[in-house]
Order: structure tokens, then C-alpha cells, then sequence
């Protein structure tokens, strides 16, 4: 099948990995944040190119509409903190004038996941994600990531992006609300359900994948 499942820990995956292994799937451990997963990825991707990569990880939610432990997929993603906070406002590197925001793979200084009908295939409510360096604590900060928009935030999603667009490998992100965004008690986060859920997901979509969506 070729499929590359990537996930920031092994605890994240572990409720699949003797499934992911009967399956044949190829499973990468990236580590924690934007700079560890884009080597690990791009250095696989210089000896194999699977045919689907999944990201499945666990994710911040700035909506708390959204249920602990829903499953979500990532339609568009990017790097929150990449700039400047001058005189109380936010200027990322593309306000700024030092990258153009339609560099590839950027689109308006986005990361878009083109693969439409594979993010539509794998059944799950779509999203948009920031990636960040800095696990978002500021209240002024977080209002502004959501009045951008952004509805999960997590510290990997944009090196998936950026790699799979730029060496245009189909990818899917999925993530499961282990917490609310600005949340530092871990008492109010739920791990046992996200991890749970995510992993009955992540089983369900490799299903999907086996008949090839695209
Ligand atoms: O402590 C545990 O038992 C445990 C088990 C599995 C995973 C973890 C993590 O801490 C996962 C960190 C991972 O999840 C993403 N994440 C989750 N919430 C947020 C957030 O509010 N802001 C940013 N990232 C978040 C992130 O991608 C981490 O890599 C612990």
C-alpha cells in the first residue's frame, strides 16, 4: 500500500503500531516540533516516496464548541510565529517584506493541502491549523490566531505541508483535540479519550487508503 504514517511521539500512534505493522504501513517517530519533524520527513523521503503520508498527532483547539477527543483533518495550515509582535501588533515574515506569500509552497502565505479528494475521502470535518514554536498561552495572542481563522493549533502540521507540497506526495494531517488552546492543566486535558480516538481513526483511514482515493 506505501502509506508513511508520521506521528511527533510514539505514544500518540502506540494503540496501532501492531496494526499499522500486520498492514505493512511504514511509521516514522518525527519528535516534537517544526525543525525535528521536517528533517525526519524529508530524510525518509530521500530513500522511499509512499504513496500517501498521514500525520496523526494530537492538537490544541481554540473552538470550544469542538469536543475533547473530536477527530479532525487539516485543510490549510501555517507557521504562527514566524515574524514580529511590534508595538502590540503581529508581522509575519510576509507583512514584513521577507519572504513573498505566494512563495511555493505558500499560497497567501498558507499552507494548503491540495489533495481534495483525499482529504474529502477520509470522512473527517476539516479544518484550519497553525503550527507553533511557542504552545500559544497569551490571551491576546490566541484571540488573534482565532479571529484568523484558526481553529487547531499543534507543533508539526506545517513541516508535513511544506515537505509533502514541495515534493508533491499526497498528505493527509488528522489530529485529536487532546486540550483547549491557552490550557496548562493537564488535569483538564483528555488524553485517554483523544489518543483513543485518534487511533480508531487513523485504523479507519488506512482502510479507506487501501483501495487507493487517489
Ligand atoms: O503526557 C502524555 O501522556 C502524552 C501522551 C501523548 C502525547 C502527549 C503530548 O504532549 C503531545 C504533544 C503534541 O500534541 C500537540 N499539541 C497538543 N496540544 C497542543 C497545544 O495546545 N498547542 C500546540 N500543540 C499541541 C503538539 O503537536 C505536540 O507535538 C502527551
Amino acid at each position: 500500500m506505501n502509506v508513511l504514517v508520521l506521528s511527533a511521539t510514539k505514544l500518540e500512534i502506540a494503540a496501532s503500531t501492531s496494526f499499522l505493522r500486520k498492514n505493512k504501513v511504514d511509521v516514522l517517530i518525527t519528535g516534537i516540533g517544526m525543525l525535528s519533524a521536517t528533517y525526519a520527513l524529508t530524510k525518509v523521503l530521500w530513500q522511499k516516496k509512499p504513496r500517501y503520508i498521514i500525520q496523526a498527532g494530537l492538537a490544541g483547539s481554540f473552538d470550544k464548541n469542538i469536543p475533547l477527543g473530536a477527530v479532525l483533518a487539516v485543510s490549510k495550515d501555517g507557521i504562527a510565529d514566524l515574524g514580529v509582535m511590534e508595538q502590540q501588533h503581529w508581522r509575519s515574515v510576509f507583512d514584513l517584506g521577507l519572504m513573498r506569500a505566494n512563495q511555493p509552497p505558500f499560497i497567501n502565505g498558507r499552507l494548503f493541502n491540495p489533495y481534495k479528494k483525499l482529504l474529502k475521502s477520509c470522512g473527517l470535518p476539516q479544518v484550519s491549523a497553525v503550527t507553533v514554536n511557542e504552545i500559544s498561552t497569551n490571551k491576546k495572542r490566541i484571540a488573534l490566531l482565532k479571529e484568523r481563522g484558526a481553529v487547531l493549533e499543534s507543533m508539526e502540521g506545517a513541516a508535513l505541508h511544506y515537505v509533502a507540497k514541495l515534493e508533491k506526495i499526497p498528505f493527509l494531517q488528522m489530529r485529536a483535540v487532546s486540550n483547549y488552546v491557552g490550557e496548562r492543566n493537564k488535569e483538564k486535558w483528555d488524553f485517554k479519550m483523544s489518543l483513543a480516538r485518534l487511533n480508531e481513526e487513523l485504523v479507519r483511514i488506512i482502510g479507506v487508503l487501501k483501495d487507493g482515493v487517489i
